[in-house]
């Protein structure tokens, strides 16, 4: 024996309203959606010049109407249609999927009314002609929340049955939901859904007498008279005609402050056949993070899929808002989404080398257009230009990086630099402050390539650009531009540079001397990143076992991860390294050590703040009282 599922009509209205739709205010949509497929159906029957219309009116006793102009229903197709759900006539038979003339496909949409109504009426008029020429009854089918529903033909004289073909759909309202069907939410709803559609969409709005106005009023059996008030109607923005290429920018920048609320630094027109896609690409006025969620406003055939599309573009685009509408995208089955599937590939694709045509043309060309996109989104560039070589030829020209010449493009350092010196870059912003002045004053060409991006950047640019010989900076590189100190003198400064080197163990940094430009720098502090692998090690080392510790021990070997370089060109390293007292020795050494860390710009953690504190103690102690050492006062 064979059997039919059973289904609870509550427990899948639960299940569209909590889980599948976002509120309850796309029941409108959905209703909306089926009066211009009704339309649709009724011109593929009857040519073009059938009326399209959707009229909503909101009805004194809470209930609303929507009545539309479309095909109608006969006894046998809302048998077959209304009463099973899942049940389409927009479908491709063979394909199974949607058919392209049509907005809805999955057979669930007018349940979404159920959200709102514990009551859905659809009185129905057919514009097809039976077989034997004669008009099909005009029909009634009531469906209840609890699954129920009643279905019976109407008499021709109803006063209920539309006069002309097309469907009349009365929703009751369901209780605490009433709201969702009142006269301005309604408005609200169907403006914000349909004002684009192809229909002649209005609604029904009951005048307040008491300002006056009563023009154009037709009466109801209400008291207060009413009027139709259109909703529809405008064209596409972006097709509108407009005398002048300038009007139409006006008109547009205007559509993107009301709509978008922001007024666009440039527009990108978008044009996509192959998806029947137009529509606008508006770049954002001011610099977004490249994580924010891009989203766009959309329409599908002409109905609002969402205001917050995700997914549309490339991430590197996230610079622009679209606002479009394409016939060939597929929705989700909750129509706020789109569904990810190849057309959706290939439109993201195609999208993307629109915006990026647009902005390869502007960043080549010098305006002011051109000047304020590379300082508001000079991020989304780098992100673009790390997988595209076109704009990394451009990148490389046209990008700011901080630079030891200051802020300027790759190109403008290295005409700086003699024919064939390297370019050097840093991978972090903290190592460019503590080796820049350094390097600037040795004539090396020195990158910060510590920002978002710019490493991977950077890599890549060294690798297209081989002439510029650019390469990430080792400490070695810097070291080499440091002069040795003769030997004399360095024998001389050997017992000093060894207690400052004692001095500075705790910090896990050793100390050497050289003698370097500019001489205003008392010293630098040199990272060594194979000494951050070892001191690592080192720090396993003592959380391991004995055994396994001594032999990571062995493996990571004396070596300290930083090395703080004195400058014995400078005046208060000379005299540091002449003192006879190791307590100023120590200090000063200590704050040596500070003012380099300082110098890379990161914070002091709080063992740098104490040493800082305690070092430059001893050393005020020591300007104030000559000659006494804690130690003899203390006695
Ligand atoms: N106003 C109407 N005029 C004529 N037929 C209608 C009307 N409303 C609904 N129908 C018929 O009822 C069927 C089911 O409608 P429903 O809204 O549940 O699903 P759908 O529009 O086919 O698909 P989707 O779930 O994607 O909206 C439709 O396919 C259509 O044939």
């Amino acid at each position: 024996m064979t059997s039919t599922f059973q289904v609870d009509l509550h427990g899948v209205v639960d299940l569209l309203a909590r889980h599948l739709y976002s509120s309850p205010r796309v029941y409108l949509r959905e209703l909306l959606q089926n009066g211009v497929d009704a339309v649709t159906a009724r011109r593929d029957l009857g040519g073009d010049d059938v009326p399209a219309a959707i009229r909503l009116r909101p009805l004194p006793d809470g209930s609303l109407e929507v009545a539309d102009s479309g095909v109608g229903l006969t006894l046998a197709e809302a048998a077959e249609l209304l009463a099973t759900i899942g049940r389409s006539s927009k479908r491709d038979v063979e394909l199974g999927t949607g058919r392209e003339e049509f907005l809805g496909q999955f057979g669930i949409g007018l349940l979404s009314a159920f959200m709102v109504a514990d009551e859905i009426e659809l009185t129905s008029r057919s514009a097809r002609i039976l077989p034997d020429g004669a008009a099909p009854a005009p029909v009634r089918w009531r469906g209840f929340a609890d699954g129920s529903y009643e279905l019976t033909e109407v008499p021709d004289e109803d006063p209920t049955v539309p006069a002309e073909p097309g469907s009349v759909v009365r929703l009751r309202p369901r209780r605490d939901m009433e709201h969702w069907l009142a006269p301005e939410t309604v408005t609200a709803l169907a403006q914000d859904f349909g004002s684009l559609l192809p229909v002649d969409l209005q609604v029904e709005v009951r005048l307040d007498l008491t300002d006056g106005d009563s023009a154009a009023a037709t009466g109801t059996d209400d008291a207060s008279p009413t009027v139709w008030r259109r909703l529809s109607g405008a064209d596409l923005p972006w097709k509108e005609r407009h005398a002048t290429p300038a009007e139409r920018d006006a008109a547009l920048t205007r559509y993107a402050e009301q709509t978008l609320g922001f007024t666009p630094l440039a527009r990108i027109d978008l044009d996509l056949p192959l998806a029947g896609l137009t529509g606008v690409a508006y770049v954002l006025p001011a610099a977004v993070s490249p994580t924010t969620p891009s989203s766009h406003r959309v329409y599908l055939k002409r109905m609002l899929l969402g205001t917050r599309v995700d997914d549309l573009l490339p991430p590197w685009a996230f610079f622009v808002r679209c606002v479009l509408d394409a016939s060939a995208l597929r929705p989700t089955a909750s129509r706020e989404g789109l569904y990810e599937d190849e057309v959706l590939l290939a439109t993201r694709e195609a999208l993307g080398a629109q915006v990026r045509e647009w902005a390869l043309a502007t960043l080549a060309e010098s305006s002011p257009t051109s000047r304020a996109f590379l300082r508001v989104h000079h991020l989304a560039v780098r992100a673009l230009a790390l997988q595209d070589d076109d704009m990394l030829d451009l990148a490389a020209r046209v990008l700011p990086f901080e630079t030891t010449e200051g802020t300027g493009t790759l190109t403008d350092l290295a005409a700086t630099l003699p024919e064939g010196a390297r370019m050097l870059w840093t991978p972090s912003v903290e190592e460019f402050r503590r080796v820049a002045p350094v390097a600037a004053a040795q004539g090396l060409g020195l990158v910060n390539g510590g920002y978002v991006y710019d490493a991977d950047l950077l890599e890549r640019i060294s690798r297209r650009f081989p002439q510029w010989r650019l390469a990430p900076v080792t400490s070695d590189d810097v070291s080499q531009a440091l002069l040795e100190v003769d030997p004399l003198r360095e024998l001389e400064v050997a017992d000093a540079v060894q207690a400052v080197d004692e001095a500075l163990a705790p910090q896990d940094c050793e100390a050497v001397v050289r003698a370097f430009e500019p001489a205003a720098l008392p010293a630098m502090l040199l990272h060594d990143r194979d000494g951050d692998h070892q001191r690592e090690a080192r720090a396993t080392a003592d959380a391991a076992d004995d055994v396994w510790g001594q032999v990571l021990a062995e493996l990571s070997g004396p070596a300290r991860s930083r090395r703080l370089v004195l400058n014995d060109t400078n005046e208060t390293v000379r005299s540091l390294l002449a003192t006879t007292d190791p307590q100023v020795l120590e200090a000063g050494a200590q704050s040596l050590y500070v003012t380099a860390l300082l110098l890379s710009g990161r914070p002091l953690r709080a063992s740098e703040a104490t040493l800082m504190n305690g070092s430059l103690g001893v050393l005020l102690d020591r300007a104030l009282r000559p000659g006494t050492t804690p130690l003899e006062e203390n006695r």
